[in-house]
């Protein structure tokens, strides 16, 4: 069976993206105790638009499983950065025979990296990048059902992004929300757990290095 995340050349990618983002840490202006800008902020973005801010594997390849488990061929992802989880979710639609994967990014020179890394992984012909703030790219040209949402953006949006996408949700799309014990998402978490809205939802934590995340994985059934 074909596993194109366990592959040589995406692993490679995988690796050095990785031991790059180690090289860029977070300056502590813009998220420390004495942060300029306000948390979330489309500023506070632009001053991080050579950071990362990455997944980690522990949850990529639960990203993975769910998309290969789920027989997913059409993804939209709030929040590319430099294309790592980009790189989990179109090696399981590549390996689910093809498909489509939307992904929106603020910062155009942080699109044009993930892009380079995707063509590197050999996926780039499945990505359609926006660039721009999701709430405008993701108003038309969506694909119709949208099986699978991954929120990764500004977190006080994420609930904004879901339900402009929620017309075009297939019945039974999974929504995996990322950083879900940060602020900004309460509205989000709300939202998914009223049972009147359509939602199925559990939280869960992944392993990161020393510590865990949170993360939400929710069926849309209407
Ligand atoms: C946590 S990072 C995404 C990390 C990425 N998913 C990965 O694992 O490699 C969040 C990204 O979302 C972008 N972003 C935040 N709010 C956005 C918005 N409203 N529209 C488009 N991009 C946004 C930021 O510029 C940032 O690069």
């Amino acid at each position: 069976m074909t596993n194109t995340l366990k592959s040589e050349r995406v692993q490679r990618v995988l690796d050095s993206l990785y031991a790059d983002a180690a090289q860029s840490p977070f300056p502590e202006h813009v998220i420390g105790p004495q942060a300029v800008y306000p948390r979330g902020s489309r500023e506070m973005f632009h001053e991080l638009r050579t950071v990362y801010m990455a997944i980690a594997p522990s949850f990529g390849q639960l990203l993975y499983n769910l998309v290969r488990a789920s027989k997913t061929q059409n993804i939209v992802e709030f929040g590319t950065s430099m294309g790592v989880s980009t790189i989990y979710l179109a090696s399981a639609l590549k390996d689910n025979g093809g498909g489509k994967l939307i992904t929106t990014e603020y910062e155009p020179e942080k699109i044009e990296r993930a892009r380079q890394n995707l063509r590197e992984a050999g996926l780039e012909e499945l990505i359609d990048f926006r660039v721009g703030d999701a709430m405008e790219s993701l108003k038309t040209d969506l694909p119709d059902p949208i099986d699978l949402v991954f929120l990764d953006g500004a977190k006080q949006m994420y609930l904004d992004v879901l339900k402009l996408l929620e017309p075009s949700l297939a019945n039974g799309a999974i929504i995996a929300s990322d950083n879900t014990d940060h602020d900004g998402v309460e509205s989000l978490l709300e939202y998914l757990r009223d049972p009147a809205n359509g939602y199925v939802s559990s939280s869960i934590l992944t392993a990161r290095e020393d510590r865990t995340s949170g993360h939400e994985i929710s069926c849309f059934c209407r």
